[in-house]
């Protein structure tokens, strides 16, 4: 487990997108440069999306080898291929049909109008996961470099929500969930040993929406009722926030201390 959580807030969820973005760029460079390529987990909703158009518009974009990028997904939505309402399709309107990546290092999880339903469109998920893994890995998923997650105003992060069977599995590293709170009810996800795979987990909060989960999440809750408290890194763990996500932050958290 990394070591606790690093909080950086910025003014608002524009800035924390164009901030966000131009960090992971660095820290993509940075594990081309020293790997040769680079692994990436992306996440759904309105912070995730909005990371991803500001690094289509960022000025240092194609710094990035994108033929030497791995990209997986935290979760998806179980939805027909192209449907709006997936993950991917919104991940490839916002950046991956901009850039030039290598079609077989893109890792989309399975659409409902394919070959499984979800709970084998899961296990699928898993599999190519554990065929992804090397010995250096030392474990049934590769090492992401960044595994980026959106926290939901109930604390859940990717499609981990409070109580529900996917946040208490501690083998599988994907699982289909059922009767999902946050629409469509049907999903998959990775869980959290999967999640805590990554050397770096970063969870994007922007919005006065978002204020109160980050308090709960970073006030020592326990994982099965604040899914996004379980989120973090081999690392390191990072939350990225704007000020009103920040707001309701115990003052021992933040601001900081001044020195
Ligand atoms: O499939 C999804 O909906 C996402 O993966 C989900 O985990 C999302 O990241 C959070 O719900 C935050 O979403 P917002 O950023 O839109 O609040």
């Amino acid at each position: 487990m990394s070591a606790a959580p690093q909080l950086v807030v910025h003014r608002d969820k524009e800035l924390m997108a164009q901030a966000a973005a131009a960090r992971l760029i660095t820290k993509i460079v940075d594990a081309q440069s020293a790997r040769g390529s680079a692994s990436v987990v992306l996440t759904g909703g309105r912070n995730g999306n909005g990371l991803l158009a500001a690094l289509h518009a960022a000025p240092a974009r194609d710094a990035v080898d994108w033929g030497r990028l791995d990209l997986w997904w935290g979760d998806e939505r179980f939805l027909p291929d192209g449907d709006p309402e997936r993950n991917y399709t919104q991940a490839k309107e916002a950046l991956l049909d901009a850039v030039p990546l290598d079609p077989a290092r893109v890792h989309p999880m399975p659409a409902s109008d394919g070959l499984f339903e979800a709970d084998a469109a899961a296990e699928a998920y898993a599999a190519e996961l554990a065929n992804a893994a090397g010995p250096e890995d030392h474990g049934p998923v590769p090492t992401f470099d960044v595994l980026m997650l959106g926290v939901g105003p109930d604390t859940h992060v990717a499609s981990l929500f409070p109580e529900l069977p996917a946040v208490r599995e501690t083998e599988r590293t994907v699982v289909g969930v059922h009767g999902a709170p946050k629409p469509p009810p049907t999903r998959t996800t990775l869980t959290l040993p999967a999640i805590r795979a990554a050397r770096e987990v970063w969870l994007l909060a922007a919005g006065e929406d978002k204020a109160k989960a980050a308090a709960i999440a970073l006030s020592g809750a326990g994982e099965i009722q604040a899914p996004a408290a379980g989120a973090y890194g081999r690392s390191r763990t990072l939350w990225l926030l704007d000020a009103a996500a920040a707001s309701q932050l115990p003052p021992e958290l933040y601001p900081p201390a001044v020195a």
